[in-house]
């Protein structure tokens, strides 16, 4: 048996898709159940930030997480897979016609990806303040919290609809599928059987 955690939402239909065609079966939670049993395997449906949590834990084998989820948790797991599910890019947003501002002393951030936005002006030896948000990072440079943002983009549409440009790219992320150190030798065989399987429907 092998426990996968999955982050409610989008990537999980997905990727729930991705094992219908690998397995010849339908996987679908029940109404609001968090526990999924069929065919060998148990997913769980857990947030999307929660997932390298229960991975590194032990509490399921194996995830499907965002390489951007994954750079911020900074946990030792091994990537097994790309999912090719979820492209998107982390990047700064601007306010439309606004630069960044290298030569200001400290510059304002706001932000979901924490860590990334730090690592990449602690490269460039500049000062910043970083202000966490859990969603809607677009209002903060329009209502002066912050200078600018690092957030994740797909279309642009989020950004351009309230007014910002899309600046710099930090990261391209996509949906990996993940596993921990202990269930890669302990259920090797089990491992790399799902991992075939869904690389042949990929
Ligand atoms: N617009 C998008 N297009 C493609 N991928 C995206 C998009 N937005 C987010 N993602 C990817 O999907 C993942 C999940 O995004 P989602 O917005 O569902 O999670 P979240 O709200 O950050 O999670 P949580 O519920 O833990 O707060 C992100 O970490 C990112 O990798
Ligand atoms: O470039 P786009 O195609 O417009 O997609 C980017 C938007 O998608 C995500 O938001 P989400 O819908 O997850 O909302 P939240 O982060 O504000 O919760 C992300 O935080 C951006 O706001």
């Amino acid at each position: 048996m092998l426990t996968i955690a999955l982050p409610k939402g989008r990537i999980a239909e997905d990727t729930l898709e991705k094992f219908e065609h690998a397995f010849n079966e339908k996987f679908i939670f029940e109404d609001r159940k968090l526990i999924l049993e069929k065919s060998g395997f148990r997913f769980l449906n857990v947030r999307n930030q929660d997932v390298p949590t229960y991975v590194m834990h032990g509490a399921a084998d194996l995830g499907v997480v965002g390489l951007d989820v994954l750079e911020e948790k900074e946990y030792d797991l091994i990537k097994l897979l790309d999912l090719q599910l979820g492209k998107c890019k982390v990047a700064f947003g601007l306010i439309k016609g606004q630069e960044l501002d290298f030569s200001k002393s400290q510059i304002t951030v706001a932000t979901k990806h924490e860590k990334i936005a730090k690592k990449y002006f602690e490269k460039k030896a500049m000062a910043v303040k970083i202000i966490k948000l859990y969603g809607s990072i677009e209002l903060a440079p329009l209502v002066n919290l912050a200078d600018c943002i690092v957030d994740i983009v797909e279309t642009g549409t989020t950004m351009k609809q309230n007014g910002l440009e899309v600046g710099p790219t930090i990261m391209e992320s996509s949906a990996h599928l993940i596993v921990n150190k202990n269930s890669y030798y302990a259920k090797k065989d089990l491992v790399f059987n799902l991992k075939d399987k869904l690389e042949a429907v990929l």
